[in-house]
């Protein structure tokens, strides 16, 4: 298991990760979710050792990763397929990494094999595509037969055909009991992939929960419903009679109808009272990413001067503070069928970003009130997480300041000197990268 406790990291005036606490546990995968910049990358180098938090302590099987025992059989992990000596074969690259952990030839050869490699193992990997390369790094991982795994978008590069390999191979590494923790931004393939997941957003913990509750606590359901594409009339019948009914009724782009706010059953009796004939009234739930970008949508630092242009982000509204930007709204914000996250200070401590920064002036929540499920959701956490998964749901502010001097006492920082033990499962620079940045 990983157990990481308070882990804040900052690189001088900029923080990266924030008093982030979460567990991933044996035998699932869980998903590492968060918009570019949002520290993913930085935690899992915290969790390999390569970086020292700033505050917190992260540990595997009870141990900080320098201090594990036999690291190299108990984790291994894919940060970068790139890093590695172009110049050698790639069973030569995989052998090295053997020998620095006492890792027997055959297993070489063995690795080479599960990932595919096996044709071109006497192949200079400078040559590799982007694809192959990540498949080297995933040997590199395996190497160890570890119990640990870490897998930074480990499908970035590959072909469909390698896509569902990683995922078939993630899913049989877990099913062995493994831990399996994987980092991406193919919200498609983790929906598939995942059972679990831990999402953050400006290096602050926004979820921490199965995919199916991640999902019904950050989008709403709906009814699919299509009428006869041969009698427009009766689609607008039955628009008009859902509508007075107190549904909400959205066009789909293939001419059927998304209904929100109406039972099955009753939309059934409404189409059936209005002498509409329907050929399809079918249930639906949002996809991981529509819930992702929901909930992300605050947490975002990256966006297209398209996507402004096209309206994903709104002028500084007055009144409001420079340097804070404003709640950026979602396709389908003024649509019915959406609803706003929590106002924020519902409940829990703001933390000190959210305190020094957004808190006041709190932005109006335009529509709608906390979801109840998404209030259950919140009440079936034990009383940290509440905290956390209220403050994600506020509009996170770039959290550039340090943290106030009583969030530093209550986290634990670990003593910057660590005996030296073997490096990890793979390649990576190590912690003064600030100034190769
Ligand atoms: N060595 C460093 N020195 C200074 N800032 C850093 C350093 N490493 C990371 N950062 C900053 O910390 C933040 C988090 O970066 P990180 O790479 O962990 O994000 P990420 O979630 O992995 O992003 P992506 O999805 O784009 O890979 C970013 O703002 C980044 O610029």
């Amino acid at each position: 298991m990983i157990e990481a406790v308070g882990l804040t990291k900052r690189y001088g005036a900029k923080t990266a990760v924030y008093n982030l606490s979460f567990q991933v546990r044996p035998g699932t995968v869980t998903g590492f979710l968060g918009p570019n910049g949002s520290g993913k990358s930085t935690t899992m180098r915290m969790i390999l050792g390569l970086d020292n938090p700033t505050a917190g302590r992260v540990t595997i099987a009870g141990y900080p990763y320098r201090r594990l025992p036999n690291a190299p059989r108990q984790v291994g992990a894919l940060l970068d397929a790139k890093a590695v000596h172009g110049g050698r074969h790639a069973r030569n690259h995989l052998l090295s990494l053997a020998q620095l952990s006492g890792i027997p030839a055959s297993r070489v050869d063995e690795v080479l094999g599960v990932v595919g490699l096996t044709e071109v193992a006497k192949k200079r990997s400078k040559g590799f595509s982007l694809g192959m390369g990540q498949r080297l790094g995933i040997a590199a991982a395996l190497l160890g037969d570890p119990q640990v795994l870490l897998f930074d978008e480990p499908v970035n590069g590959l072909d469909p055909e390698g896509i569902l390999w990683v995922r078939n191979l993630m899913k049989s590494l877990a099913a062995e009991g493994r831990t399996v923790f994987v980092s991406s931004h193919l919200m498609s393939e983790m929906a598939l992939t995942a059972e679990h997941l831990i999402v953050i957003g400006r290096g602050q913990l926004l979820a921490d929960m199965s995919v199916r509750e991640f999902i019904a606590a950050n989008s709403a359901g709906f009814a699919r419903v299509r009428t006869p594409e041969t009698e427009p009339q009766q689609r607008e019948k039955l628009t008009s009679a859902l509508t007075e009914a107190g549904g909400q009724v959205l066009p789909e782009q293939d001419g059927a109808l998304r209904v929100t706010g109406l039972p099955l059953p009753r939309i059934s009796d409404l189409a059936h009272d209005a002498d509409v004939r329907l050929w399809e009234l079918s249930p639906h739930q949002a996809s991981l990413e529509e819930a992702y970008m929901r909930l992300t949508q605050g947490a975002v630092d990256y966006r297209s001067t398209a996507d402004q242009l096209g309206g994903f982000q709104q002028p500084q509204p007055p009144g409001l503070a420079p340097g804070i930007a404003p709640p950026v709204p979602v396709p389908g914000q003024d649509q019915p069928g959406w609803y706003p996250p929590p106002a924020p200070q519902q409940g829990g401590q703001p933390n000190p970003y959210a305190g020094q920064a957004a808190a006041p002036q709190a932005p109006a929540q335009p529509q709608g009130a906390t979801p109840p499920e998404h209030t259950a959701m919140l009440r079936t956490l034990p009383a940290p997480q509440q905290e956390q998964q209220t403050a994600m749901l506020r509009k996170l502010p770039e959290p550039q300041q340090p943290p106030q001097p009583q969030a530093e006492a209550q986290a634990q920082p670990l003593p910057q000197e660590q005996p030296p033990a073997a490096e990890p499962t793979k390649s990576a620079t190590s912690d003064n990268e600030d100034a190769t940045r």
